[in-house]
């Protein structure tokens, strides 16, 4: 975690160790089934959490919950100390879901796709100068800046998350909530994300990652959460040997890979 300004006054400094994310004894059920059984899930201004957990473990549903897709049947949400329900300030958020596409059938070029994402800080006003600009700069980020114009239709699975990562950059958000980026990404699109992330975390964005393994990212995981059946196992350090496959122990297998399960060990 950055240090915190010693200097600044109560107020200030309350506003700054307050979490930017905090699930609170959640609970949720989808279906008839429960799903998050009294989950506790912080984020702090600066620090990157892994949300780790086999298939099913209720990984998705956490985040989902965090921006207010899934309802909590208990406990609660707050964004930057707001509580869910009155929080509007979206741009200040940046969230890529789990392996979708950014071709939704109707032609758009990443461009279009990408600046899409500035909508949050843009409303109903004409996009300005700092608004072209910060699309650019998404669109350069994640190294796609020579195909602007081209159309996402195109574009193979490792592009597209590239682009859906731009998107979730453009409104310049604060805090980055990632459902598996690296799920179906080739070796060079990770290579890019993970550069991506390194930046946007220097520059001081706080970053919420399901993931599967900690594989690229490692280096940059400040806290890992396992969750299990809906619980949390874990809260802390980044368990050993993730995504090196070492453990005996779990199959995790990912919902679009092909039916090979991957072994990731961490999360009997
Ligand atoms: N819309 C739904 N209706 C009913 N059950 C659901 C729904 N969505 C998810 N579930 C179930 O809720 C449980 C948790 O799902 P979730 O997607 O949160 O898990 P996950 O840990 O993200 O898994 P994965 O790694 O496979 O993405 C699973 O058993 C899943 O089958």
């Amino acid at each position: 975690m950055p240090e915190r300004g010693s200097t600044l006054g109560g107020k200030a400094h309350e506003a700054l160790q307050e979490p930017v994310i905090a699930l609170r004894d959640a609970t949720a059920t989808l279906g008839s089934r429960p799903v998050l059984r009294g989950v506790d899930l912080t984020v702090h201004r600066g620090e990157v959490v892994a949300l780790l957990g086999a298939n099913g473990s209720g990984k998705s549903t956490a985040v989902r919950s965090v921006i207010g897709q899934v309802p909590l049947t208990g406990g609660s949400v707050e964004l930057f100390g707001t509580e869910l329900r009155r929080f509007r300030r979206w741009d200040r958020i940046g969230y890529v879901p789990q392996r979708t596409t950014a071709a939704g059938g109707v032609p758009a070029t990443i461009r279009e796709v990408v600046a899409s994402g500035r909508l949050s800080r843009t409303r109903l006003r004409w996009p300005g100068k700092a608004d072209r600009a910060a699309v650019d700069r998404a669109i350069e980020l994640v190294g796609l800046a020579d195909r602007a114009k081209d159309s996402v239709s195109a574009l193979s699975g490792g592009q597209h998350q590239r682009v859906l990562i731009a998107r979730a950059l453009a409104s310049e958000p604060e805090v980055l909530i990632m459902d598996e980026p690296m799920a179906g990404v080739d070796l060079a699109s990770q290579e890019i994300l993970a550069s991506t992330l390194r930046h946007q975390v220097a520059e001081g964005a706080s970053v919420l990652l399901v993931l599967h393994e900690l594989g690229p990212l490692e280096p940059l995981i400040d806290r890992a959460v396992v969750l299990r059946d809906g619980c949390v196992t874990h809260d802390g350090p980044p368990p050993e040997a993730v995504g090196q496959h070492a453990l005996p122990g779990h199959d995790h297998v990912h919902p679009h890979a092909a039916a090979e399960p991957v072994r990731t060990g961490l999360l009997t």
